[in-house]
């Protein structure tokens, strides 16, 4: 590995593409820094010296063929399981290996492609169940206050109309806003979204990036992993791109669309 730190005019997009995986990162690079991130299962070397930095209240689009190792990313910066190798850092502190409950506690939240929301409680009740009491403000008392940051959450969203319905009564699209609503009531710095756009419409996908546009505003700093390439591309400001583990291309959608590694690793040729 170099030890070449990027600088802030130094930016990944400028490494060419022998280099797109083999730099450095400090703890101060971005509100998440993955440096040198190893995952092995076994002999099977999932994740491999991987290092990328997100910039606040950045939509980073993560990027890869099926296998490619995004989900155990995911897994190691959020704690599901530990990195081989490596270090993770949050807003600056070293977190490698804190558990998932830790990092949601550290303003980290996720969003999961299949996930099963309280089917018996309403869109509002799921969404006041997963507000964490310990970052926002203490719950003893105050059950009116959270009653109101839940409805203030899902409005947020574009759930203001669907407060009361069951989770199975909302259309497809408005489970993603449920599930992201549930992520936001951890009141997350950064939020991991996974296949935010499977078995959605053009128009939904829209909607949604819109809304993902507008958290972002308000505050949140993104990752997206999205098999829908040409949505997700209309949507980041700059997308990490990985294959068996190793990142092959760092940049925006115009350098990854035209980047030749990344043609080949999805078409199998460079044209
Ligand atoms: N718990 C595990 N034990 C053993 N091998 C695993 C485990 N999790 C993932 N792998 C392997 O690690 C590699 C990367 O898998 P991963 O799920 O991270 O890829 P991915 O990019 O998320 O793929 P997809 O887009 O299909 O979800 C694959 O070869 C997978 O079989």
């Amino acid at each position: 590995m170099s030890t070449d730190t990027p600088t802030s005019t130094e930016t990944p997009a400028d490494l060419d593409e022998t280099d797109a995986g083999t730099e450095s990162y400090g703890p101060d690079d971005g509100v998440l820094v993955a440096d040198g991130i190893t995952k092995r299962f076994g002999g099977l070397v999932a994740v491999d010296d991987l290092s990328f930095a997100v910039e606040k209240q950045e939509i980073l689009g993560f990027i890869g063929p099926n296998g490619a190792g995004k989900s155990t990313t995911f897994n190691c910066i959020t704690g599901v399981y530990p990195p081989s190798e490596g270090t993770v850092y949050y807003n600056g502190r070293d977190v490698t290996g804190s558990e998932f409950y830790e990092m949601v506690q550290n303003g980290m939240a996720r969003t999961f492609q299949e996930f099963r929301p309280l089917e018996d409680r309403s869109v509002v009740d799921n969404v006041q169940i997963s507000l964490v009491p310990d970052r926002l403000f203490s719950t003893s008392g105050l059950r009116g206050q959270t009653r109101a940051r839940a409805v203030e959450i899902c409005e947020r969203v574009g759930l203001g109309e669907r407060l009361r319905q069951l989770p199975d009564e909302l259309p497809h699209a408005d489970m993603i806003r449920l599930e992201l609503a549930r992520a936001m009531a951890t009141d997350p710095d950064l939020l991991l979204v996974d296949e935010p756009f499977a078995g959605l419409a053009d128009e939904d996908i829209t909607e949604l990036s819109d809304l993902l546009r507008t958290l972002r505003d308000q505050g949140t700093t993104f990752i997206v992993v999205d098999h829908n390439m040409r949505g997700l591309l209309q949507l980041i400001d700059r997308a990490i791109v990985i294959n068996f583990g190793e990142k092959i291309a760092d940049g925006t959608p115009e350098e990854i669309t035209d980047d030749p590694a990344v043609r080949k690793a999805y078409l199998g040729s460079e044209d």
